[in-house]
């Protein structure tokens, strides 16, 4: 099925704009979810997360520390990619079997693959179209911030580690710009959403 891929940077926005993509009867796929389901406990993952963290990252109740983990990863880029390595693969195989069931359960003749890392891996490529939810960094850090547990100084170093915003833009097919009221980008998303029925129909 015609895909496309809905990006941004920590705060920006997807899970909004994905919100308004559901409303329309839109299967959206979430990276982010993926990421959870596949270090749930009894996933081999988490033992390996545990043999390489240690057990100060699981909770007493077995299920992965996230606060924890969080920590230790943005605070060491070797600690973040040795996790990276471990989870990008299942996380795309996860997303892969998500994006299977559009077809039959959804009426829209698109999915949308919602995730903060569409660009940084290989996830582009389960894509046909790039979508970038865009708003300026200080506005990121002050929704990231007031929604999260995360300090300031931790959304920042989350930042870092992700593409910064004019790389991510230039490659963009469609942005939605997100600097405005939700209003505004529901108004957008409507917009695209017509588009992407035109494009899926050609596709
Ligand atoms: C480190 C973990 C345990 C922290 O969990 P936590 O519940 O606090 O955060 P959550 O998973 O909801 O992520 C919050 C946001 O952080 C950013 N983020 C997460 N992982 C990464 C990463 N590897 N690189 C850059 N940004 C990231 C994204 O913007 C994401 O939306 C978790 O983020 C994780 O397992 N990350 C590695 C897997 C991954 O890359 N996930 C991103 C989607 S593919
Ligand atoms: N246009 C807007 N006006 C005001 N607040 C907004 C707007 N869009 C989103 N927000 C708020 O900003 C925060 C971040 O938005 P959202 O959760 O949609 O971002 P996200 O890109 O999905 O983030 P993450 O990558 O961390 O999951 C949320 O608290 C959301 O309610």
């Amino acid at each position: 099925m015609f895909t496309v891929g809905l990006t941004g940077g920590i705060g920006s926005g997807k899970s909004a704009a994905a919100a308004r993509f559901r409303h329309h009867g839109v299967n959206v796929v979430d990276a982010d979810w993926a990421a959870r389901v596949v270090v749930e406990p009894g996933r081999p993952a988490l033992v390996e997360i545990a043999r390489h963290f240690g057990e100060a990252v699981i909770l007493a109740d077995g299920s992965l520390d996230r606060a924890a983990l969080r920590q230790r990863v943005f605070d060491d880029p070797a600690e973040r990619r040795w996790l990276e390595q471990l989870t990008h693969p299942l996380i795309r195989e996860e997303i892969i079997s998500s994006l299977a069931v559009s077809q039959t359960t959804h009426s829209a003749p698109y999915a949308i693959l919602e995730s903060p890392l569409l660009i940084e891996t290989s996830q582009s490529e389960l894509v046909q179209r790039v979508c970038v939810v865009d708003i300026p960094e200080a506005l990121q850090l002050q929704r990231a911030s007031a929604r999260d547990a995360n300090s300031v100084e931790q959304i920042r170093k989350i930042m870092a580690a992700q593409l910064p915003r004019d790389e991510r833009c230039a490659k963009a097919d469609d942005i939605l710009d997100n600097s405005g009221s939700l209003e505004s980008l529901n108004a957008q998303v409507d917009a695209l959403h017509r588009k992407y029925i035109q494009l899926a129909a050609q596709a």
